[in-house]
């Protein structure tokens, strides 16, 4: 056995050894000891030349390589630019689910119930049409801010962040076209690539897992709309949080099991679960056989046909109280846009937020349901005195923003400078006064503001690159 496999818990390969045959264990252990493969995923709004060298395509998702050899992200301005996602592979499996059974040629809404930090949100986002909308619900508190700023750089507006439990969508009754629940589970297909999440496994955490996962299933079919897509997936191989839940949707008989066409070369295994005469399939990702860590994901279909008209109502009344901005005051915004025609703007404490025009009443109705961390892209503050916008760092890295902008190309020094906050070698933009971006090979990195003998530099503090580079 090697050295990283002996610490695996007992009672974890003991219950393997139930899962797989002799030889697999074996082959499990020895991927054990291996590196987890890097991954990344490019953002199709914003093309850059990224150059890591000896990258390999991801099979099943069109836009992610695996790197040979894992680069320092950290010093790369591409990814403060939002250029790409560092994803673990397998999860990016969603991609083929989607392709093949959403309907993403239509204008859609999708929720991502478990979306913290952003992996499959922002995958998602980068599939559906800029008319859909991304509702990325994180539950808990502090791992919204993440997903927040995984978004923010992927730069599209028809997003929504909320921090809700599984049951308080149900109100919206077949609202949803897709729903995706990642759910939270003991993590064992990680224990490879962090082995925190060894530490942290226990059964009595299979159990609590279960137990979450029950609840989230559970409440699926009130919000999705009949026909809708159902993605459930976990990280992990316990067959209590992914056979037992595919026994639970079948036991539901709300939904009908679809297949995902595979490559036989991806090494994917097809878990089959029969239950009242129906059978399901499960795809799993396992270190000997798949080229990435551990992933479980079944897509299901909601039976029935889809209502014409919305199944619920919110009260005008409390529609009303969600305040957007004045007719004069938007006219101001829309100057920062490229196409500012296609938004309208929300107040929230000052600061505005550009919604696309198209969803303007779903995000209202979203307001006054749910708890809402964030919405649309925030344009900035206005400055009372003189009813010009103090734009903000998320408005930069939008891709809504107008192209006439000043801006100014920086070489590598400039851009690391730029985003530890620090001055760099360019004191000016020629034939420039006021707010100017600073782009890295043709993608934004943030604002400066150009005064006569100097730039201000505006990256936000609390992203700014610490890292000694
Ligand atoms: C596997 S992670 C999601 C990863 C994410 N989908 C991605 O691809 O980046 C599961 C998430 O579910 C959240 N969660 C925890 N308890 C939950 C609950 N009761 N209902 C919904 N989500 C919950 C966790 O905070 C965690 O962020």
């Amino acid at each position: 056995m090697s050295n990283r496999a002996e610490k695996l818990p007992k009672k974890f390969i003991s219950r393997l050894e139930g899962q797989l045959s002799e030889e697999d264990i074996i082959a499990f252990k020895e991927a054990f000891d291996e590196f987890a493969p890097v991954s990344y995923r490019t953002n199709p709004f914003k093309p850059a030349e990224i150059d890591f060298s000896d990258i390999t395509p991801v099979p099943w998702c069109d836009e992610a390589h695996y790197i040979a050899k894992r680069p320092s992200f950290a010093k790369d301005p591409l990814i403060f630019a939002g250029a790409y996602y560092v994803q673990e592979a397998s999860s990016m499996f969603l991609w083929q689910a989607l392709k093949q059974h959403a309907p993403l040629e239509k204008d859609i809404k999708v929720l991502d119930l478990c979306a913290a930090p952003g992996g499959k949100s922002t995958l998602i986002n980068s599939l559906i049409t800029e008319k859909s909308l991304l509702v990325a619900n994180e539950v808990v508190d502090k791992r919204a801010t993440p997903l927040i700023d995984n978004l923010v750089r992927w730069g599209n507006p028809n997003t929504i962040v909320t921090a809700n439990y599984s049951d308080s969508f149900t109100q919206l009754r077949e609202y949803f076209d897709v729903i995706v629940a990642d759910a939270p589970c003991s993590g064992e297909g990680m224990f490879r690539k962090d082995p925190k999440t060894i530490d942290a496994w226990s059964p009595m955490l299979i159990n609590s897992c279960s137990d979450v996962q029950k609840e989230i299933v559970d409440y699926i079919p009130k919000s999705l709309k009949a026909g809708g897509l159902f993605i459930y997936s976990t990280c992990t191989f316990s067959p209590q949080e992914n056979e037992e839940r595919l026994e639970q949707i079948l036991d539901s008989e709300e939904f009908e099991p679809l297949e995902i066409d595979l490559d036989p070369s991806w090494g994917i295994t097809k878990i089959e679960v029969e239950k009242n005469g129906v059978k399901a399939t499960g795809y799993r990702f396992i270190f000997h056989k798949t080229t990435g860590e551990g992933l479980f994901l079944t897509a299901f279909i909601k039976k029935g046909e889809p209502s014409r008209h919305q199944k619920f109502s919110v009260s005008p009344k409390k529609m009303k109280q969600v305040f957007m901005l004045r007719k004069r005051e938007s006219e101001e915004m829309r100057k920062w846009l490229e196409n500012g025609n296609d938004f309208d703007f929300y107040e929230e404490e000052d600061e505005i937020y550009a919604i696309p025009k198209n969803l303007v009443q779903d995000f209202k109705m979203l307001f006054v349901t749910q708890t809402v961390r964030h919405q649309g892209i925030k344009m900035g503050r206005l400055n009372k005195k003189n009813n010009q916008l103090i734009p903000d760092h998320e408005l930069a890295v939008s891709n809504i923003i107008a192209s006439n902008i000043p801006s100014t190309e920086v070489e590598y020094r400039d851009a690391i400078d730029y985003l530890k906050k620090q001055d760099m070698s360019i004191k000016t933009i020629q034939g420039v006064k006021g707010w100017a971006l600073i782009k890295f090979k043709g993608l934004v990195l943030g604002w400066v503001k150009v005064l006569p003998n100097r730039l201000n530099n505006y990256y936000p503090t609390e992203h700014r690159l610490v890292k000694n580079v």
